[in-house]
């Protein structure tokens, strides 16, 4: 009697709320025609379209942060990003939760929904909605997963979008392609150039295994002092890398090019670098070789790398044993060859005791860095550069900086008389002075860096100008070449000595044997 009762009363109560739901289907539907969805979907949005989703089914569309495997950060995701901070800056009166970063411009900021936050979008006529969720990681993230790791462990980020069964040739064919394309249009608007670089430890931000700052550098190559018909020949050589998408295809090659800056400090490798990026408009990705632990993780970073970027590996002869051996521990380096052995070291529940020890100490090998820039990974996106510097070209090894890997060698040298032209020019406002050919001569005998030049043409008080500057240049080029002249003195006398001191013992040998 009692079971039939309690039977009853849920059928009553199945009744009343399917009635409801019609009911409200109907006001809703009503309430769009009537233009009134805007006051009422500011207050009632989310509840409104659920209850109406129980009789008019909505479709959804979900779009994830990370495609299968946590790869790489998905570009529709990006653009869907992009796109509804427009749409939530229009709408934010329906948004109460809204996260601001630091746009283009001085005081601007860009507005994007927080988390489980929604956005309604009007597409000729047909409302969708947008969803911001997250979701925390699987309880099993990271484990023995090939893309495991921190990217893993992660929250997993996710837009829904919400539209009704009637629409669902207008959304899928028109409305998601307009999304995509305005995101990127939005995109290109609020991109601010950056600097990234990847971080030891379990960081994971917004942007992945790679943290970043705004990119400012002043460095540009009419402010860099080189021989001219050199920096020619490397912007031109940057310009038809830019425009190379269609050549590169033909060839059958991945869009991508090495340079080997080289040459001793203070010679303008790091400056080259900024000034390349301001040229072509690229995102600098700078790898820390040291902390990265495994050859994958190295793979990862790559892989987290945009289009249109320059990726720096600075001082590659210090940051990697180059003989490919490890120093110490050369089995487990050679396991971390190995990209499925190897992750499974990578901090991740189920490490032995020992390979925790070892966490932290990078097993990057060379042959790591080698499938880095051109293995077959390395083909994924393109318009990359890669930059290599180093002030011992001598000490690398062949195979590194074969041509094809690292394509164009540009050898930084000390300041030759037009380079210092140029700084004269840049520093002083002069193009000539009489004590040019003075300097011009002591080049020819001394080596100086750019970086020395620079700095003693730097005026350094109210009182300094073209004379003074040029003339404290003069007297430390005439240190250098005392310096030198004594270093070479010096030299000699040792080399005498030494040469006495075997005769002596020659002498003595003879004496002995006599
Ligand atoms: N060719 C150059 N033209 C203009 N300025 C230069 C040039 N070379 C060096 N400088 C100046 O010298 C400073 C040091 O240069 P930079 O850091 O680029 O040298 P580097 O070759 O990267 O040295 P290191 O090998 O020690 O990293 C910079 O502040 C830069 O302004
Ligand atoms: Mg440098």
């Amino acid at each position: 009697m009692e079971a039939s009762a309690s039977a009853w009363s849920s059928v009553n109560s199945g009744i009343v709320l399917s009635l409801l739901a019609v009911l409200w289907t109907v006001l809703w539907n009503n309430l769009q025609g009537l233009q009134l969805q805007h006051f009422f979907g500011r207050h009632f949005n989310r509840h409104a379209r659920r209850l109406a989703a129980i009789v008019d089914p909505y479709l959804t569309v979900t779009v994830a942060e990370y495609d299968g495997g946590r790869m790489k950060r998905s570009d529709a995701y990006r653009e869907v990003q992009a796109y509804l901070q427009r749409a939530t800056c229009a709408a934010a009166g329906g948004v109460r939760h809204l996260k601001a970063e630091p746009a283009k411009g001085a005081d601007a900021l860009v507005l994007s929904m927080g988390d489980n936050e929604e956005v309604a979008d009007v597409f000729r006529g047909a409302t969708v909605w947008w969803l911001a969720y997250s979701t925390p990681p699987r309880e099993d993230a990271g484990a023995g997963f090939y893309w495991g790791g921190r990217a893993a462990r992660a929250d997993r980020r996710f837009y829904r979008l919400f539209f009704l069964e009637r629409d669902r040739d207008l959304v899928l064919a028109d409305y998601l392609p307009h999304v995509r394309r305005e995101g990127r249009v939005v995109m290109v608007k609020n991109r601010q150039r950056k600097l990234f670089t990847n971080l030891a430890g379990d960081h994971w931000d917004d942007e992945g295994v790679w943290s970043h700052v705004v990119f400012e550098h002043p460095k540009t190559f009419e402010t860099l002092a080189m021989d001219p018909a050199k920096k020619k020949e490397i912007m031109d050589d940057l310009d038809a890398f830019r425009k190379g998408k269609e050549y590169y295809a033909r060839v059958g090659k991945a869009w991508k090019r090495g340079y080997l800056l080289h040459g001793p400090p203070g010679t303008g490798k790091s400056t080259m670098i900024a000034a390349m990026a301001n040229y072509l408009d690229y995102d600098i990705y700078d790898i820390e070789l040291t902390s990265v632990r495994t050859n994958t993780d190295l793979r990862k970073l790559f892989i987290e790398t945009t289009n249109k970027s320059i990726i720096v590996i600075e001082d590659i002869d210090c940051s990697l044993d180059l003989t490919g051996k490890r120093k110490k521990k050369k089995k487990k380096a050679a396991d971390s060859d190995d990209g499925k052995n190897n992750d499974k070291k990578d901090g991740t529940p189920g490490s032995s005791d020992e390979e925790e020890k070892d966490k932290g100490s990078s097993k990057v090998t060379l042959s790591g860095v080698l499938n880095f820039i051109d293995g077959l990974w390395s083909a994924c996106g393109g318009e990359r550069i890669i930059v290599f510097t180093t002030n011992h070209v001598e000490k690398l090894d062949p195979a590194l900086i074969r041509r094809g890997r690292m394509d164009k060698h540009i050898e930084m040298s000390y300041c030759s008389f037009e380079a210092f032209k140029f700084l004269a020019k840049i520093y002083l406002g002069v193009d000539a002075h009489h004590l040019f050919d003075a300097v011009q001569s002591l080049l020819r005998e001394v080596d100086m860096t750019p970086a020395d030049v620079a700095e003693n043409l730097t005026p350094k008080g109210a009182g300094d100008d073209a004379d003074t500057c040029l003339a404290e240049l003069i007297r430390e080029l005439e240190k250098a070449k005392a310096e030198k002249a004594q270093a070479k003195a010096g030299g000699k006398g040792k080399a005498v000595a030494a040469e006495e001191e075997v005769d002596d013992d020659d002498d003595d040998d003879d004496g002995d044997d006599e």
